[in-house]
């Protein structure tokens, strides 16, 4: 019997539909913490990643109001292994601090079980914080699109985020579960439902009523 409750890491490449799905377990009752929103609390002006961010770029990733310029930085990590490394490092290891801390409080909390939702769920470790996986799966093509029609980045920026994050394959082949998002919006909340109803049953509960 794992812990009460349950957390499930939730995962998928840029764009996958991870946030749709958390918000389709929500309105189940089931609550999530979203790595890229933790990501963004640990560069908020003065906080200490902020400052080894600056010191290290200057001026040309900040915006006139001190706060991070996320799309100049993203430029410079997405064209370099390297400096993208070098922001992990920096940033990682209080993201999963602060990832820790609430989920802590789902556990402590009386929600069935609880989503940490984060892109890089298996490249960053913070899968040894879940009990269990779900990987959003969508193919190549339709992930480049969304990406491209979602955010302010090219096709090409997109290609190179894909490029920075697992294989599709490789992500497959480490879930405990899969979701296959190549559906609409319908579609996806039904799969949602089914998986609902399958982790109540994983937690000791009985379906939703
Ligand atoms: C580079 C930054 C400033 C770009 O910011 P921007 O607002 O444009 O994008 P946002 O943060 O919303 O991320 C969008 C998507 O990019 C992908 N992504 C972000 N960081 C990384 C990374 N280090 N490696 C691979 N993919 C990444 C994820 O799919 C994420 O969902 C930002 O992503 C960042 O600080 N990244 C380092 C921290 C990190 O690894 N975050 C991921 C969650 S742990
Ligand atoms: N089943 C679906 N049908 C139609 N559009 C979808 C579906 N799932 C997701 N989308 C759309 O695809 C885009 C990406 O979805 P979402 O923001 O949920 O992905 P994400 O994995 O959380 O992305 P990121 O990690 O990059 O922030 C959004 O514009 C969303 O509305």
């Amino acid at each position: 019997m794992p812990d009460i409750p349950l957390i499930i890491g939730v995962t998928g490449g840029i764009a996958s539909g991870k946030s749709t799905v958390a918000r389709a377990f929500a309105r189940h009752g089931i609550p999530w913490v979203d790595a890229d929103d933790v990501a963004r609390e640990v560069v908020e002006p003065g906080e200490p990643a902020l400052a080894a961010i600056a010191e290290r770029y200057g001026e040309r990733v900040l915006q006139p109001d001190g706060r991070l310029d996320r799309r100049a930085l993203r430029e410079i990590v997405f064209a370099d292994a390297e400096e993208r490394r070098w922001l992990e490092g920096v940033t990682h290891p209080r993201i999963r601090e602060r990832l820790t801390e609430r989920l802590a409080a789902f556990r402590d909390g009386d929600a069935p079980y609880a989503l940490l939702v984060s892109p890089l769920l298996f490249e960053s470790g913070q899968h040894a914080l879940v009990d269990r996986t779900l990987v959003i799966d969508v193919p190549e093509a339709l992930q480049i699109r969304r990406t491209a029609s979602r955010d302010d980045v090219d096709e090409a920026q997109a290609q190179a985020i894909v490029a920075a994050q697992m294989p599709r394959r490789e992500r497959l082949a480490r879930a405990d579960d899969v979701l296959d998002n190549d559906t609409d919006e319908a579609g996806l909340a039904e799969r949602v439902a089914d998986l609902d109803r399958r982790y109540r049953a994983l937690a000791g509960l009985p379906p939703e009523r």
